[in-house]
């Protein structure tokens, strides 16, 4: 069988960087994430730690970030499997919430290779909010932001917006512990025949 692209996504918080890490090293494949590590990844940090930026900007800078990513993503893919924490869908999310157009995020978009599965991990905005306690708060990272965040990903998978070919798996993790979440996550990935 092919190797698989796995990516997750939800609101700060909801246990992304920690599932997807579990999950890339339970099937014994490669964890990656955006905003990547590379330089624009770098420039988009600082935008977001509050170095000003014109919105239309910050979208393009994502998807620039996306088109090197893209092609390290298909390199590593001819030999494992790839669990990418945050992608597209993260622009569909926030650049849309930001007022930029759909459409303007999908064409600037256009090269993303579609996922097999998007994972979404929905927890409740007060719990994420308690888990995020003490980190240092980026321009995204307030209460309101998150209900909107919240919306916007559940209209996306509503509307199956750039669905992955197996389409989308949507766990609440809100009072479970990280072991429980994992558990649920590889419960669903065999339900679907994935692995
Ligand atoms: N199910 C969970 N229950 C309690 N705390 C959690 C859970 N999942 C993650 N955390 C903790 O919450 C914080 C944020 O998790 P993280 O994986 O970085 O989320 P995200 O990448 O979605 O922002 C971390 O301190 C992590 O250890
Ligand atoms: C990938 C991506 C992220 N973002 C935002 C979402 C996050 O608030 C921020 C940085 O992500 P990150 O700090 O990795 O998120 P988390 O706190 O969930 O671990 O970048 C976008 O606005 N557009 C995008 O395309």
């Amino acid at each position: 069988m092919a190797n698989k692209f796995i990516v997750f996504e939800g609101i700060d918080g909801s246990g992304k960087t920690t599932q997807s890490k579990l999950l890339a090293e339970k099937i014994n494949g490669k964890y990656t994430c955006e905003p990547t590590n590379g330089d624009i990844g770098k420039l988009i940090r600082d935008i977001l730690s509050g170095k000003k930026c014109e919105k239309e900007t910050l979208a393009l800078l994502f998807a620039a970030d996306r088109v090197e990513h893209v092609v390290d993503i298909e390199q590593h893919l001819k030999k494992t499997h790839i669990v990418c924490d945050r992608y597209v869908y993260s622009s569909m999310v926030y650049q849309a919430i930001q007022g930029i157009d759909l459409n303007f995020i999908m064409n600037i978009n256009q090269f993303a290779k579609k996922p097999d599965i998007l994972i979404f991990l929905d927890v409740d905005v007060e719990e994420s909010f308690k888990r995020m306690n003490g980190k240092n708060k980026e321009i995204f990272e307030n209460k309101e932001m998150l209900n909107k965040v919240r919306a916007k990903y559940y209209e996306i998978i509503k509307k199956r917006l750039f669905e992955p070919k197996y389409g989308y798996i949507k766990i609440n993790t809100t009072g479970k512990s990280i072991e429980e979440v994992h558990d649920n996550i590889l419960t669903e990935l065999r339900e679907k025949n994935i692995f």
